[in-house]
């Protein structure tokens, strides 16, 4: 598992390894003891899978409060996205600065997003589907969510705010200058 930071401290991309043969590839997508060894001490207890059928979905951005906040290590099984997150913990040096990484079926690679940030992608193709894991169960009384083109935040989505296909709840969702983030800086 090769690990490469991001532009937000936190944020991870893990590289699993991929052994090749002549039937295609095997590959450990997560290993509790391998990721402990890059620093990485999580108790994911939740699987998720979600496809989107369109190239243009936006999904996000999303938060759970505590006390059900969650690490989420993200991956795609067919297809590509834009994954993004931003950082929300008040007090940080990096707050409200985003980063995005492209993942895909091909390149095989993984965003662990801590707690304390929002996350949200954009499907780059058709079909895309996307798996990952969660610290915490889901807890909708919990669940937020910041509107994804807000302009204080400035994220390069890299499509037109009004060609995303989205969620009413993610078209709805409140401005970033009107969030109220749970999270605090803990150095
Ligand atoms: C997230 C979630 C949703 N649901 C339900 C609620 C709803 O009926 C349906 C679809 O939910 P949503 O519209 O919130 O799904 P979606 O927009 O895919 O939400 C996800 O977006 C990405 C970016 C994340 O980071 C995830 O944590 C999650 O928030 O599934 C669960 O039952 N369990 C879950 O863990």
């Amino acid at each position: 598992m090769e690990q490469e930071q991001t532009t937000l401290p936190g944020v991870q991309i893990l590289i699993p390894r991929r052994i090749e043969d002549a039937r295609g590839f095997f590959s450990e997508t997560w290993n509790k003891e391998t990721l402990l060894g890059l620093g990485i001490d999580v108790d994911f207890v939740q699987d998720n899978h979600s496809l989107s059928r369109e190239a243009g979905v936006v999904r996000g951005l999303h938060f759970q409060a505590p006390p059900h906040a969650q690490d989420k290590l993200v991956r795609v099984g067919a297809g590509a996205i834009l994954d993004v997150a931003v950082d929300i913990r008040t007090g940080s040096p990096q707050f409200g600065k985003w980063t995005a990484i492209k993942i895909s079926a091909r390149n095989g690679r993984q965003v662990f997003i801590p707690k304390g940030f929002l996350h949200g992608f954009v499907t780059l193709e058709p079909n895309t589907e996307i798996l990952y894991k969660t610290s915490d169960v889901y807890a909708p009384d919990c669940d937020g969510s910041v509107y994804f083109a807000d302009p204080d935040l400035g994220i390069d989505w890299g499509l037109c705010a009004d060609r995303a296909i989205l969620s009413d709840k993610d078209r709805n969702a409140q401005r970033f200058a009107d969030f109220k983030s749970p999270f605090t800086f803990e150095g």
